[in-house]
């Protein structure tokens, strides 16, 4: 189905305290697409994404998910809901004291229905989806690069076969080489495996790289939303400066030759 909408924020308000962080804040992302989230420091970024997986309650408004209001959901829906939706944290990305296998088998353990050979299967096929070599299953977190600790994460992000990936700052804290592997990494499981991204970065190149489309948030809501091309043509003074300061434009002509990614 064209453009069906597999998340819909409407009227979302977020406060603590006196402070107010969304006001009036409407998205909707579409199923199939790389949906990425930007705007300054404390503008809400993370706390969407966690409303969106429901760790945090906003103060009004609702989040639609597959057509379920998701704070108004029942226990099977909430099941239901979780089971579909992977997520990737920016840190403490693992469980330090499980080894590589155990990380990525736990979601699938927690289930409480799969064979212990079903799981041992799943999990090296998720591995060597997230580029892992077996003989890195027995491995603990700790001896891990960064670069492996997030495919890790990955691969458990992916454990439950998701529809939706969320991604927070998914390339933070990577050397430039390992960042733009895993952009690599994500933008071909975004396009073999159907997924519904939503990602929060920093990252120009990281963004330009694997979004369909931009939501800019300024000002307590979504004050842009569109293709890289439609966000840079809105005259706020955040969108100037991020994306059309020296940074902005090192990274925007860096991709401007390529095709833009379905
Ligand atoms: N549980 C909380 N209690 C009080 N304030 C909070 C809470 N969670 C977030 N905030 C505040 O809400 C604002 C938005 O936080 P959030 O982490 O979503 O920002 P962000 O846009 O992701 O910022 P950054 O780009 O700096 O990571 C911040 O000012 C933060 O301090």
């Amino acid at each position: 189905m064209p453009n069906e909408v597999i998340i819909r924020v409407e009227h979302l308000r977020t406060q603590f305290g006196r402070t107010v962080i969304h006001n009036h804040l409407n998205l909707d992302i579409y199923r199939g697409e790389v949906l990425s989230i930007v705007g300054g420091s404390g503008t809400g970024k993370t706390v969407l994404l966690r409303q969106m997986l429901r760790l945090e309650k906003p103060k009004q408004g609702n989040i639609t998910i597959f057509g379920v209001d998701i704070n108004h959901a029942n226990s099977e829906q909430v099941a239901y809901f979780r089971s579909r939706s992977g997520m990737l944290f920016q840190h403490g990305a693992l469980y330090s004291a499980l080894s590589v296998f155990d990380n990525v088998a736990q979601p699938m353990r927690e289930l409480g229905v799969l064979s212990e050979q079903l799981i041992k299967d799943a999990v090296y096929l998720k591995l060597d989806m997230a580029g892992i070599a077996p003989e890195h299953a027995q491995k603990m977190p700790s001896s891990l690069s960064g670069g492996m600790v997030k495919r890790v994460a990955l691969a458990r992000a992916l454990a439950l076969e998701p529809d939706i990936l969320f991604l927070d700052e998914p390339t933070a804290g990577l050397d430039p080489d390992s960042s733009e592997t895993f952009v690599r990494l994500i933008k071909s499981l975004h396009r073999e495996l159907g997924l519904t991204v939503v990602m929060v970065t920093h990252d120009l190149d990281t963004l330009f790289a694997l979004s369909s489309r931009i939501a800019v948030l300024a000002d307590k809501q979504v004050i842009a939303l569109g293709t890289t091309a439609e966000v840079i043509e809105h005259q706020h003074p955040f969108i100037q400066e991020f994306f059309l300061g020296a940074r902005g434009l090192r990274a925007l002509s860096a991709v401007i030759a390529q095709p833009t990614p379905s």
